[in-house]
C-alpha cells in the first residue's frame, strides 16, 4: 500500500527530464505548489516554452547527461523522456543523490506516484489507483469535480475561522470533537453544494449555541 502525504514544495527544487505531454502535467502541478522547476530536454511543448520564456521554470535545452542533476540538489526528479534508457540513467543518478524519483515509463523505478487531484481553495482531494488504471483516476476526478464545486473552497475558509473561534471556547477537545461531528453533516454538504454557504455557516453557528460550548 502507498503512503499518502501532501508535500510542501515551496522553494524546493524539482527536476524534470523531458518536456513533452507527461512533463506538462507534472510541471503544472509542481508550479501550483510553488516548486522551483528545472526541465532538462532538447525540446519543449509550446505550453512549456511559454513558461520557460516568462521565467516560471528553468530550461536546460540539452539531452540529459550524467552529472546534470547533482548541482540542482533536487528533492524530486521526474523522468518523463520518451527514451526508457535516458529515464533509467536519470533515475539512477537521482536515487544516488537521495532524491525521490517518479519514472513515468517504469513503475519499478518509481518511489512515488502522482495522484489525480481536485483543488477547491485550500481543499485538496486526490485519487490514486496505485497505477492500476490512471484512466479510472481521471474519471473519478471528474466525478468529484461535479460533486464538490468551487463553493467548497469558500466554505472551508469560513470553517477555518469558526474553528479558531471554537478552539478558544471552553469545553475541551472532547466537547469540540462532539460538536464538529454533529454539525458537519450531510445537510451542510448539500447547502454548500448548492452554493448556500451563508446558510451553512448559520447552521453551524446555531450548533455552537445548542452545544453550549460558547462562553
Ligand atoms: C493521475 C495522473 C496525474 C498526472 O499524470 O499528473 C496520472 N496519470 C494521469 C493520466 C493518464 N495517464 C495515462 C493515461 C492513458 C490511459 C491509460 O493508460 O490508463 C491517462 C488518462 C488520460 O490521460 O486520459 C497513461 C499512463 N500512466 C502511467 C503509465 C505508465 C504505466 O502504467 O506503466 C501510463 C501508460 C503509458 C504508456 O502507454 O506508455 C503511470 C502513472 N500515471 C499516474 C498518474 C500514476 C498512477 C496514478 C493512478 O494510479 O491513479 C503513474 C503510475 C505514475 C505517475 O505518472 O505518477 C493523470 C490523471 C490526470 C487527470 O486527472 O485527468
Ligand atoms: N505517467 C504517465 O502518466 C504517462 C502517460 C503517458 C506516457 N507515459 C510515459 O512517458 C513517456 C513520455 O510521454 P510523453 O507523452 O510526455 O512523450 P513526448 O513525446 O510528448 O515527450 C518526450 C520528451 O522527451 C524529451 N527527450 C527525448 N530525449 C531526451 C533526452 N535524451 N534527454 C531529455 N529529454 C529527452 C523530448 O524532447 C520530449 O520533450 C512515454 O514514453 C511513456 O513511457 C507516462
Amino acid at each position: 500500500m502507498l503512503y499518502p502525504m501532501n508535500l510542501d514544495l515551496s522553494g524546493r527544487c524539482c527536476a524534470v527530464i523531458g518536456g513533452g505531454r507527461v512533463a506538462e502535467r507534472k510541471i503544472t502541478a509542481l508550479l501550483s505548489a510553488g516548486a522551483e522547476v528545472t526541465v532538462i530536454a532538447p525540446a519543449l511543448t509550446d505550453f512549456l516554452s511559454k513558461l520557460a520564456g516568462d521565467g516560471s521554470l528553468k530550461w536546460v535545452a540539452e539531452p540529459f547527461q550524467a552529472g546534470m542533476l547533482a548541482p540542482l540538489h533536487p528533492l524530486l526528479v521526474f523522468c518523463t523522456s520518451d527514451c526508457g534508457e535516458v529515464n533509467r540513467r536519470a533515475a539512477e543518478e537521482a536515487a544516488a543523490l537521495g532524491a525521490l524519483v517518479n519514472d513515468a515509463s517504469c513503475p519499478e523505478r518509481t518511489d512515488f506516484q502522482v495522484p489525480s487531484r481536485v483543488q477547491r481553495g485550500r481543499l485538496l482531494m486526490t485519487v490514486s489507483t496505485d497505477g492500476a488504471s490512471p484512466a479510472l483516476s481521471r474519471l473519478l476526478r471528474r466525478d468529484l469535480e461535479k460533486q464538490y464545486p468551487e463553493s467548497f473552497g469558500a466554505f472551508l475558509d469560513r470553517l477555518a475561522r469558526i474553528r479558531q473561534e471554537v478552539l478558544a471556547m471552553p469545553g475541551g477537545a472532547d466537547a469540540h470533537q462532539r460538536f464538529w461531528r454533529k454539525v458537519l453533516n450531510e445537510q451542510i454538504l448539500e447547502l454548500v453544494r448548492t452554493g448556500r454557504i451563508d446558510q451553512a455557516e448559520e447552521e453551524i453557528r446555531h450548533g455552537i449555541i445548542d452545544a453550549g460550548i460558547e462562553s
